[in-house]
Parts: C-alpha cells; sequence; structure tokens
C-alpha cells in the first residue's frame, strides 16, 4: 500500500504546509483522489501528485512528503514540478516568488541521490526561434502571460528492470485553457442561494457541460464552488484525470490533465478535442510528458496540433521539446484562436 497507507491526518499535515483543505474524495484499488479547496491530490502506493492553484505554498510540503515517506521506510526516487506562468506573480509567496528561487528551493531539500536535475523554463513557441529539437511556425498574436511552461525534474540513475514497455507508452498531457467562452463559463456558476451541496451541483455541471462525456468509462468525483468554480477527478484502473474551472470573466481559466496510452488516439486526440470542446478557449498550452526519445515525442507534438486542426483557426503552433535526465522527455505547444 505505501503511501496509501498514511492516513487522513497525516494527508492534512501535508496539505496544511500548502494552505489547502480535503472538499470531496474518492478512490479504488489502485489510488486515492481528493479535490482540494485548491485543485486535487492523487495517493498512490509509490507516486503523489499534489496539484494547486492561487498563492498555495505548494513546495512547502515536499518535507512533509519526504519526512512520511522516510517514516514508511520508502525512497523517493522521482521529483517532478511543473507550472505555468504566474498570472499574478507579485502575489506570491516564499518559494514561489520566482522559477529560480523555487528551483533554490528544491536543490536545498531534495536527497542528494536524486543526481540527475535540470531546470527549465519553456517558452511559448509562437515567440521565440526554433530550439533544436523543434520546430515552430511564426504568429501574430503571442500567446498571454500564462504560457511558458516551468519544469524541474530531479531523478536517481534508473535501473534497467525500471524501463517497462508499459510505462515508456504512458503519458501525462497538462493543458492550460485561458479566455474561456463567456457562454460555456456561465455553465460554472451556481444559482444563488440555492442551497444545494457543492457535490450536488458539481455532478449536474458534469453533466450539462459535457465533462462527464470525456470518459464515459471513469468514476467521477466533481464540486461546485460558491458563487463559481469547479473542480473535479476521474478514477479509472490505475488513471487518474482532473479538471478545475476559474470562470470569472477577465481572467476565465481552465486545466485539464489526465495520464494515457501513446498507442490510444482516445487517450490523446479524442481527450482534447473533447475538452477544448466544453471550453473554447482563446488560447492553450499543451505540456506532453512521456519516457520516450526526442523523435517518439516530435510525433506526440504533431498529434496534438493534428488534432486541434479541425477544430477551428488556430495560430502559433509549433512545439518545443525537452530532455531530462532520467525523467523522460516534455513537449510543449501554446496555440492562439484567431478569432479572438
Ligand atoms: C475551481 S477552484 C480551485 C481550482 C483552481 N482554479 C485550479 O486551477 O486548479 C477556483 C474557482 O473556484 C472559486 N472559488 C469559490 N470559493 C472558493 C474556495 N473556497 N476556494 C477556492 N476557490 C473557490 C474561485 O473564485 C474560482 O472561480
Amino acid at each position: 500500500m505505501g503511501l496509501r497507507r498514511l492516513d487522513f491526518s497525516e494527508l492534512k499535515q501535508v496539505l496544511d504546509a500548502v494552505q489547502c483543505s480535503v472538499v470531496s474524495a474518492i478512490g479504488n484499488a489502485h489510488f486515492d483522489a481528493y479535490v482540494l479547496s485548491e485543485s486535487s491530490l492523487f495517493v498512490y502506493p509509490k507516486k503523489m501528485i499534489i496539484k494547486t492553484c492561487g498563492t498555495t505554498q505548494l513546495l512547502k510540503s515536499v518535507p512533509c512528503l519526504l519526512s512520511h515517506a522516510d517514516d514508511l521506510g520508502l525512497a523517493v526516487t522521482r521529483c517532478r514540478y511543473t507550472r505555468g506562468s504566474f498570472i499574478f506573480p507579485k502575489a506570491q509567496p516564499f518559494p514561489h516568488t520566482s522559477f529560480r528561487e523555487e528551483v533554490m528551493y528544491l536543490e536545498d531539500i531534495l536527497p542528494a541521490h536524486l543526481c540527475f536535475r535540470k531546470a527549465c523554463i519553456m517558452p511559448p513557441t509562437c515567440c521565440t526561434s526554433s530550439s533544436s529539437s523543434s520546430s515552430s511556425s511564426s504568429s501574430s498574436k503571442p500567446p498571454g502571460h500564462s504560457h511558458s511552461w516551468h519544469v524541474y525534474s530531479a531523478s536517481h540513475a534508473p535501473e534497467e528492470s525500471e524501463e517497462s514497455s508499459s510505462s515508456s507508452s504512458l503519458f501525462t498531457v497538462e493543458i492550460c485553457m485561458t479566455e474561456l467562452d463567456r457562454g460555456l463559463a456561465r455553465g460554472f456558476f451556481r444559482r444563488r442561494g440555492d442551497g444545494r451541496s457543492g457535490d450536488a451541483v458539481g455532478s449536474e455541471m458534469t453533466a450539462a457541460t459535457g465533462i462527464g462525456r470525456i470518459d464515459k468509462d471513469a468514476i467521477v468525483c466533481d464540486y461546485a464552488f460558491d458563487p463559481c468554480g469547479y473542480s473535479m477527478n476521474t478514477v479509472h484502473g490505475a488513471r487518474y484525470s482532473t479538471i478545475h474551472v476559474t470562470p470569472e470573466e477577465g481572467y476565465s481559466y481552465a486545466s485539464f490533465e489526465c495520464v494515457g496510452s501513446l498507442h490510444n488516439r482516445k487517450d490523446l486526440e479524442q481527450s482534447l478535442q473533447r475538452v477544448v470542446s466544453i471550453f473554447r478557449p482563446a488560447t492553450i498550452s499543451v505540456a506532453v510528458s512521456t519516457d520516450v526519445d526526442g523523435d517518439a515525442a516530435d510525433r506526440v507534438a504533431a498529434r496534438v496540433a493534428a488534432a486541434l486542426k479541425p477544430m477551428g483557426p488556430w495560430t502559433g503552433n509549433g512545439a518545443r521539446v525537452e530532455d531530462f535526465p532520467a525523467g523522460g522527455t516534455v513537449t510543449f505547444q501554446t496555440f492562439t484562436h484567431r478569432r479572438k
């Protein structure tokens, strides 16, 4: 059971360090999924994923997590931190005052055996010249401030037996969308004073907005905030997905993240298309993490661009690919809708 042996009070210590709390939870034989006041937490026996937003202090969870893992007799083998650009960077508390500060914080607290380390900022692809491992086309309108991708990876040396073919076919995609279609964003506001629970209204939003049709076979845990805002997690076998929506005009934002197989069009192309049609954003960034090599990562990026093509006039397409030592590959692409 590994990390799943942590009891609720121990998880609460981790979340207290971040400054968020649990609002809803589900689990299956493979993992537990928690909707948080500020996004989501997934606990697998050998992996924990925490996703937060706003002015939470996500990295402050790491010392507490390392200490709990140690108590359970578990040694950390990989740490990955990813984020977009902060919309309100000056509002961020330590250690999130800058990416440099975040990296220094992690470098200080991670154990020395995680010796393969790399930090990089992947800029919006339309605003930079091609990197050596990428292709990019120019655009007249660069995506907004929220579209640089920041990645820090620290890993120990992989052992041969760890590199199984099943893990190398898996991907994690993180999609950030801004300037959501106003009409669609209204679907994430509650009726004033409805007196109903966040879970009940969340389930209605899941059905009414089409979110429930992204993966019809998944078990959904959803929550509607008051007066607006929505979060959901799904569990489907060993795979999770998660959506978070900030629908307020002026800074509307939605994120989608899921795990899938590169061999399955449904997991990557279909999920991307369904999510984009639910929010119809003006800008999209897509970061895909895999254990494949650079050439295969380029092909993943091409699949992402091809999936968006029939969905409208997107510009600024291009991909940047970064390899992380003993930490796989990340492809990053940004797209702007020409109507906006
Ligand atoms: C979905 S929640 C948190 C998820 C976060 N936006 C993300 O991207 O991961 C954010 C939305 O819920 C609304 N909200 C209402 N009450 C909230 C609360 N107590 N905590 C966090 N968000 C709340 C916010 O105004 C915003 O529209």
